[in-house]
């Protein structure tokens, strides 16, 4: 079989650097190269050479459509608005999309869900084993428990983060609110300051914390009167992020166009 390109959009970023390399390290999967920002220096050079790998054959471009056009998978941790244009070229190429990026507004995720009509797209907030079988804990321990029990989401994250909630914090409180049958767009609480009054029945809380280089921490807390449950995940490297989007970029090859999830790629159910 040749081997199976994978391009990583925003290569230079934290987990496009990661990816990029976790990538030219597997031994299934080659390097097609990386996109970068138009006057950034790296433009023209060797994705290889930029990680101290050698000349790999892997250009670094500051035009999309040529990397789409050269790889058969693009895994895209960058930014809303430019993920959601890479949709588009991954339709057009019907090249595998991998999309990490968090912070996605509607208007974004409807050219997704669009572009998925014609490629084989897997999109998660979070590409770790462990957090996408949180989700499902968080839906079952929801369910059991009655409004009684508060639910607050906190989040820690590295200084650099441009989104808050994390993208992970809502999906676990999608989950949440799945596990509770409400819609989470009724009961979010996304943030309090000043004299806010009492906690509403059934709002699920959210609070986001940024210092340092926090990898990614999550906790889902259900507070009743007199006893609390708190689920946690810490990431301890971003080594998991990629790992992730490798294994759902080799998923999809095989699959049909359509808008996946984690859990499709892990066999979640
Ligand atoms: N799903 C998951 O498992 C995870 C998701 N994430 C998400 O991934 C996203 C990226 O996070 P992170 O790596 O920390 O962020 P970074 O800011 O480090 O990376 C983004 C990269 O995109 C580059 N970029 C900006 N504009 C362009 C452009 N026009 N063309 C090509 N590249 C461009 C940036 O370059 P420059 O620096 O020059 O602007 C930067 O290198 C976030 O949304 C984050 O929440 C993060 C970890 C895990
Ligand atoms: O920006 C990050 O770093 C991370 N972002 C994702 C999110 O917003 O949930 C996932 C992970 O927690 C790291």
């Amino acid at each position: 079989m040749t081997s199976y390109r994978i391009g990583v959009a925003g290569c230079r970023g934290r987990m496009g650097r990661m990816i990029a390399q976790a990538v030219a390290e597997h031994p299934e999967v080659a390097l097609a190269g990386g996109t970068e920002q138009a006057g950034s220096e790296a433009v023209g050079a060797d994705l290889g050479e930029l990680l101290g790998m050698g000349r790999l054959n892997a250009p670094i471009t500051d035009d999309p459509p040529t990397l789409f056009a050269n790889a058969d998978a693009v895994i895209d941790f960058t930014l809303p608005e430019l993920t959601a244009r890479h949709a588009g070229l991954a339709a057009q190429a019907e090249t595998v999309l991998v999309i990490g990026t968090t912070g996605l507004d509607a208007e974004q995720q409807a050219a997704i869900e669009r572009a998925a009509r014609h490629t084989r797209i897997v999109q998660a907030p979070n590409m770790s084993l462990g957090v996408n079988l949180l989700l499902d804990l968080v839906k079952q321990v929801a369910q059991a428990l009655d409004p009684a029990f508060d639910i607050e989401i906190t989040e820690m994250h590295h200084r650099h983060k441009k989104d808050a909630p994390s993208g992970t914090a809502l999906a676990l409180g999608r989950a949440a609110a799945a596990g509770r049958g409400v819609d989470l767009d009724d009961v979010a609480d996304r943030g309090r300051d000043g004299l806010t009054g009492p906690r509403r029945e059934g709002d699920i809380g959210f609070a986001a914390l940024r210092g340092g280089e926090v990898a990614g921490e999550h906790t889902v807390c259900f507070a009743g009167a007199n006893e609390r449950i708190e689920l946690t995940h810490k990431a301890d490297s971003r080594g998991i992020f990629a790992q992730g989007a490798i294994t759902a970029a080799q998923w999809a090859r095989r699959q049909d166009p359509g808008l996946y999830a984690m859990k499709d790629v892990l066999g979640l159910g």
